[in-house]
This record gives structure tokens, C-alpha cells and sequence, in this order.
């Protein structure tokens, strides 16, 4: 999950540089750092959904 976020922030901090003729550290703030709190947040939810089983024992997750 964590590789998976770092991925995304690399790809959209470049592209949003690049798109909006931005520095490379105003793409990386502005596309990254700012969704850093958010998505730890939204991760330890799906972290603590996970390994308190509380998915698998919800009728529409097989
Ligand atoms: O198109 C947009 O308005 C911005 C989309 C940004 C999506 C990324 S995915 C990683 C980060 N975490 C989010 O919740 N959103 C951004």
C-alpha cells in the first residue's frame, strides 16, 4: 500500500510539474505532500478494517 501511494506521488507530482509548467518540488508539494495526511488516515482505516476482520464478516464481501 505504501509502495503503492509512493508510485502515485511520484507519477502525479511529475505530471502535475510538467502540466502546470511548476518546479519539480512545487509538483511534489502541491501532489503529494499535501494528500499525505489524508491518505495515512484513509490506510490505517483499511489497515484496522483488515486486520480486525471486520470486511470478512460483512455479507457482501465474499
Ligand atoms: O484530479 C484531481 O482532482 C486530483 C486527483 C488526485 C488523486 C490522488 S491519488 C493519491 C492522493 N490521495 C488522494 O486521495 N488523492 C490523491
Amino acid at each position: 500500500m505504501l509502495v503503492g501511494l509512493a508510485v502515485i506521488y511520484a507519477i502525479g507530482s511529475v505530471w502535475l510539474a510538467g502540466a502546470t509548467d511548476q518546479s519539480l518540488v512545487s509538483g511534489i508539494i502541491e501532489g503529494g505532500v499535501v494528500f499525505v495526511p489524508g491518505d495515512v488516515l484513509k490506510a490505517a482505516a483499511v489497515i484496522s478494517l483488515v486486520t480486525g476482520g471486520h470486511l470478512a464478516r460483512l455479507s457482501f464481501v465474499e
